[in-house]
């Protein structure tokens, strides 16, 4: 995501995992390879100030490591708030699969895509609650997908992104009287480099006569929505699940076909 709001969110602070974000607050972005965080720090430093933490979401050690100052505490949150000194927004952009059919996931392959977009969301957001929104409120983004009719060829992010959506409706309820909002954003297709080098054929331009504006999307219409969902702008929304997707998830093959074609 990279999309900059000036003014919109001064003064704030987001924690967002999964790369980078320039929305124009005070961010720390959380990922495994640090050497990728590194240039991502560099290219968005002009935006704001941004902090690389090195965490793998699935490892609750990476999640939850002892620190002396704030006992057990994440070291994502705790670098975050030791650097920025408050934390406003935690957006669960991590994630990735593999296409395969059911029969031929491995169940170290299901763990590895399950432990990623499910359990690491989970454990994310527990800490953050756990070490500040439970006392100071905030907002917290999923990032799913596309997942609404079943997710065929990826059965098994579709099983975890539907229950991130659903976990989203939890802890939108669960947690409202502490000031937290909880919503998640469904994109579409979206253009991405790890996307394309995932798939073994060019997923982009087969995908791309499938979307009713005939376009993918782009990172920064993904990161409207988000910015949106973490402003004031949408301070009585919670629990909700926005569709960024031009309306790909409402089309299927058995209707008509969808005319003309447009650049993407
Ligand atoms: C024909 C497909 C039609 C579907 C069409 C749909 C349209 C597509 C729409 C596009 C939507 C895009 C959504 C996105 O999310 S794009 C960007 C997301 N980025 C990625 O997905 C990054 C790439 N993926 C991964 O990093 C990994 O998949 C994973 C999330 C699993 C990370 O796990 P880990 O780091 O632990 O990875 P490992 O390499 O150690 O793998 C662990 C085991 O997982 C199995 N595996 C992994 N990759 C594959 C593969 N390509 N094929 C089959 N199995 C795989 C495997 O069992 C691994 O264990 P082994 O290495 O011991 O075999
Ligand atoms: N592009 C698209 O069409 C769509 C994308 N999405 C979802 O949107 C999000 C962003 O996707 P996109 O930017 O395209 O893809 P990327 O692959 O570029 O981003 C995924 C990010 O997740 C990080 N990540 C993966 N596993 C872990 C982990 N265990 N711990 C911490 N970080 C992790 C990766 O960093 P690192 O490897 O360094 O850990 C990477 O920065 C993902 O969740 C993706 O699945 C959803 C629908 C469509």
């Amino acid at each position: 995501m990279s999309v900059f709001r000036p003014g919109l969110f001064t003064g704030r602070v987001a924690l967002v995992t999964g790369g980078g974000s320039g929305i124009g607050c005070q961010v720390s972005i959380a990922s495994r390879n640090l050497e990728r965080l590194d240039k991502a720090v560099e290219e968005l430093r002009p935006r704001g100030d941004i902090q690389a933490v090195q965490c793998n979401i699935r490892n609750e050690e990476d999640v939850r490591s002892y620190d002396w100052l704030f006992m057990w505490t994440s070291a994502a949150v705790t670098s975050t708030l030791k650097t920025f000194g408050r934390l406003d927004y935690l957006v669960n952009n991590g994630g990735g699969q593999f296409p395969a059919l059911s029969e031929d996931i491995t169940l170290k392959g299901w763990k590895a895509v399950i432990e990623t977009n499910l359990t690491g969301t989970f454990l994310m957001t527990r800490e953050v609650y756990r070490q500040h929104f439970e006392e100071h409120g905030g907002v917290v983004i999923n990032i799913v997908a596309d997942m609404f009719r079943g997710f065929p060829m990826m059965s098994h992010t579709g099983a975890a992104r539907a229950a991130v959506e659903n976990l989203t409706k939890s802890w939108a309820t669960e947690w409202a009287e502490n000031g937290v909002r909880v919503n998640a954003v469904a994109p579409g297709i979206v253009f991405s480099p790890s996307a394309r080098d995932n798939y073994s054929f060019d997923v982009f331009s087969e995908a791309r006569s499938e979307i009713p504006a005939k376009r993918l999307g782009t990172p920064e219409e993904v990161s409207s929505a988000v910015c949106f969902l973490l402003s004031p702008g949408a301070s009585f929304i919670n629990g909700a699940t926005l569709r960024v997707d031009a309306g790909g998830s409402l089309y299927s093959k058995l209707m008509k076909v969808i005319p003309g074609s447009k650049p993407p």
